[in-house]
């Protein structure tokens, strides 16, 4: 059996998404997506992105990271899965419901309301997750946000002076965070403008990580630090996240299809 995707990109955070809305595929589970994101002996993607038929929206996106673990939010490939669509979009996830809109840039998209208590981050125990009294080397102080997944973020001079390859998984995986979390550090260089890496959760070092920038551009207005439409430069390019009045986040940024293919699942050792 041979299954078709199409190889896709926000920013360089890349995705090999599966269409399931008009013909069923085969079951998916936490090998069959880590096998296909694998980048020695699959296709190799950051996330493995299925989309399926929805009651409630126009189509239900599934998230898969790397490492196989299904996830409740993924913001560069909402935008992906938009330009795919073609059209605006009503998507159905496990973070909540999202609209997708072509737009100037790209696709904008409404990615939900932000949340800041500590059980709905979540952490482990109950603390201030406006200024939480933890540190992890220079790291220290940070805020925690979930934006549909967890996000927790770090204000530091230089984003790039910090060695995220060995810190980030510490932080990710430590017992303070017990769905494990996405790692943040930003620096702000303007009322409107940060810099932004992201350690993923389940994925590790991306190019960008859409979440993260609204989880990021959100801490640092809740601190007062930027205004409420703020340039998040990534690694791979820049987003706009605005947090509107309404109280909900809007990403804007671009969405690329690099390439369509097919595969069968057992080229990469998957029985499907
Ligand atoms: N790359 C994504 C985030 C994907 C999920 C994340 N790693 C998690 O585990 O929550 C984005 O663009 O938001």
């Amino acid at each position: 059996m041979r299954i078709e995707f199409t190889k896709m990109h926000g920013l360089g955070n890349d995705f090999v998404v599966l269409d399931a809305r008009l013909r069923p595929l085969p079951a998916m589970d936490a090998a069959f997506a880590a096998a296909v994101a694998d980048r020695h002996t699959g296709i190799g993607c950051d996330q493995l992105i299925l989309l399926e038929p929805s009651d409630a929206a126009d189509f239900r996106m599934r998230i898969f990271n790397a490492d196989g673990s299904e996830v409740e939010a993924c913001g560069n490939a909402t935008r992906a899965v938009g330009l795919l669509h073609g059209r605006a979009a009503r998507i159905e996830t496990l973070g909540g419901l999202l609209t997708s809109t072509p737009s100037e840039t790209g696709i904008s998209v409404e990615m939900g309301k932000p949340r800041f208590d500590w059980n709905a981050i979540p952490l482990g125990y109950a603390m201030d997750t406006h200024a939480m009294p933890v540190a992890w080397e220079e790291l220290v102080n940070p805020i925690a946000v979930n934006v549909g997944n967890p996000h927790v973020i770090f204000f530091v001079s230089d984003p790039y002076a910090i060695d995220m390859a060995r810190i980030g998984p510490m932080i990710e995986t430590d017992q303070i965070f017990p769905e494990r979390v996405n790692v943040n550090v930003a620096a702000i260089t303007a009322r409107d403008a940060m810099i932004l890496r992201v350690w993923e959760r389940g994925a590790g070092l991306t190019r960008a990580c859409g979440t993260g920038a609204c989880a990021s551009a959100i801490g640092a207005m809740k601190r007062g630090l930027v205004d409420r439409r703020v340039t998040v430069s990534l690694p791979g390019g820049p987003l706009v996240i605005e947090w509107r009045e309404d109280d909900e986040i809007v990403m804007s940024g671009p969405a690329t299809e690099a390439f369509r293919g097919s595969f069968d699942p057992a080229d990469f050792g998957i029985i499907a």
